[in-house]
C-alpha cells in the first residue's frame, strides 16, 4: 500500500533565538552535561580537552565535523549544516550530532580502552538502584487485586509517567522544575490502542523504547502484559545502538532492567523470569537499529526498519524525542490531526509521551487556549501527557 508522505509545509523547529525552549537546551543543558560527564568519570588529559574543545566549540563556534578516523563518521559526512552555526540548524539535527560528539570527545568508539564506556552509566545505574524503584517493584504485587481492564489502564499509564524519568531533562529543570503531574491526559485514545491490540490475530507489537532504569522497566512490564494477556505474541524492543540523550537505553541497559527484575522479590521477580525466558525464545526480540540514534525525522526511516514496522500490529513509541521524531518536530498547529502527519508510518502506531518540548500535534479546539490559561509551560515541563494513536 502506498503511503502519503508527511507534510512539509510547516517550518522545522531550528535552536533559535534565545529565550526558546530548544536554544535554552543547547545553552544550558549541553555545557551543564559536559561537566556533569567529566565529573563522573575520571578521564585522562586528552579525553578532557576533547571535552575543552567541545564546549567552546558549542558556546562559540560554528558546527564542525567529526574526524576521518573517527569510526562511523562516514554516516556523518554528508551531512548540510557543517561550518554554520549551531542557534541556526534544526533543533533534532544540532541535539543529535551533539551527543555524536560527545561520545567522540570521550573515546566511545574509537579503539583503545575507553571504547564502548558508556559516559552516561554513573546516572544510569545509580538511578536504577535507587529506593524508588524498589516501591514501584513492589507495587506490582497489588494488580493482582485489580480487574482487567483496571490492570490494563494502570500498567499503560505507568509506562507513559515513566517517561518523566528523563535525565537529560532534568540537567535543566531539576528536580524542582518537574511540577506534579497532571493526572487528566491531553489527548487519551487508549480505548482505540487496546482495540488495535484485540482486532484480528495477535501479532508482533515493536515498542520503540525510549528513557532507561525508570522508564524502561515499566516498559518491560508493559510488554510482559502484553505477552501473558495474548495481545501480542512477540515483543520487539527498539533499543539505541550507543548513548543517547543521557538516559536513553541500550542494550546493556534493558538487560540491567532484566536484572534489576528477576533479583527483585514478589511479582517483580516473576515478570523478570518471564522475560528473560521470552528473550531467550524470540518472543521479545532486542533491536539496536541504526537509525534510532539518527539525527532525522521517521520519515526518512530506512527500508529494513519500515518493514519492520509495517509487519507489527502496533508499534508504540515511547516519550518525547520519538514523538518529535514520529510528528517531523514542525511548527505544527497544536490541532494538527496527528492521524495526518503520522500517515506516513506503515502500520498503526502509538505515542506514549509526556510533554517536554514545544510539538504537540492533535489536541482538540479550545485545549491549547485552556491549558495557556491555566499551566504556563505546559508544553515542555512534563506535568502533562498524552496517548495518540493513528491506525
Ligand atoms: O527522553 P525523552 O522523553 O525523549 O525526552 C527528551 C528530552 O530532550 C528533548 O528532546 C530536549 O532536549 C526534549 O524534547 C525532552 O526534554
Amino acid at each position: 500500500m502506498t503511503r502519503p508522505s508527511q507534510p512539509t509545509d510547516r517550518a522545522p523547529v531550528v535552536v533559535g533565538t534565545p529565550g526558546s525552549f530548544a536554544r535554552s537546551v543547547l545553552d544550558e543543558r549541553h555545557p551543564a552535561l559536559i561537566e556533569r560527564v567529566r565529573r563522573a568519570t575520571p578521564y585522562p588529559p586528552d579525553r578532557q580537552r576533547a571535552l575543552d574543545a567541545l564546549l567552546d566549540e558549542i558556546t562559540g563556534g560554528p558546527i564542525g565535523r567529526l574526524d576521518d578516523d573517527e569510526p562511523g563518521a562516514g554516516a556523518w559526512r554528508d551531512e548540510p549544516y557543517y561550518g554554520q552555526r549551531w542557534a541556526d540548524v534544526p533543533f533534532l539535527w544540532a541535539e543529535s550530532f551533539f551527543y555524536r560528539r560527545l561520545l567522540a570527545a570521550v573515546g566511545y568508539f574509537a579503539p583503545g580502552p575507553w571504547r564502548g564506556i558508556d559516559p552516561f552509566a554513573p546516572f544510569k545505574n545509580a538511578e536504577l538502584a535507587g529506593a524508588g524503584v524498589d516501591d514501584e517493584l513492589s507495587a506490582l504485587d497489588r494488580l493482582a487485586a485489580l480487574t482487567p481492564a483496571e490492570r490494563d489502564r494502570t500498567l499503560l499509564l505507568s509506562s507513559l509517567w515513566g517517561n518523566r524519568a528523563d535525565l537529560g531533562f532534568r540537567l535543566s529543570a531539576g528536580e524542582a522544575g518537574l511540577g506534579d503531574r497532571v493526572p487528566g491526559l491531553v489527548v487519551d485514545d487508549s480505548p482505540a490502542l487496546w482495540s488495535v491490540l484485540a482486532a484480528g490475530e495477535p501479532g508482533t507489537v515493536c515498542l520503540v523504547a525510549d528513557n532507561a532504569g525508570p522508564e524502561l522497566l515499566p516498559d518491560l512490564v508493559l510488554a510482559d502484559h502484553l505477552l501473558a494477556t495474548g495481545r501480542a505474541v512477540r515483543v520487539v524492543l527498539h533499543l539505541k545502538p550507543y548513548p543517547y540523550y543521557v538516559s536513553d537505553a541500550t542494550t546493556a541497559d534493558a538487560l540491567a532492567c532484566l536484572d534489576r527484575l528477576t533479583r527483585a522479590s514478589g511479582q517483580a521477580a516473576e515478570v523478570g523470569g518471564r522475560l528473560r525466558r521470552a528473550v531467550t525464545e524470540d518472543r521479545l526480540v532486542l533491536r539496536a537499529h541504526p537509525f534510532s540514534c539518527a539525527p532525522h525525522p521517521y520519515d526518512r526511516m530506512p527500508a529494513d526498519l519500515r518493514e519492520d514496522f509495517a509487519s507489527a500490529a502496533l508499534t508504540v513509541m515511547k516519550g518525547d524525542l520519538n514523538y518529535r521524531r514520529l510528528v517531523g518536530d514542525r511548527h505544527w498547529p497544536a490541532t494538527t490531526p496527528f492521524a495526518e502527519v503520522t500517515a506516513y508510518f506503515p502500520g498503526p502506531v502509538a505515542a506514549l509521551r509526556t510533554l517536554k518540548c514545544d510539538v504537540v500535534t492533535g489536541l482538540a479546539p479550545g485545549t491549547t487556549a485552556e491549558l495557556d490559561a491555566t499551566a504556563r509551560s505546559w508544553r515542555t515541563s512534563g506535568t502533562h501527557a498524552l496517548v495518540q494513536v493513528s491506525a
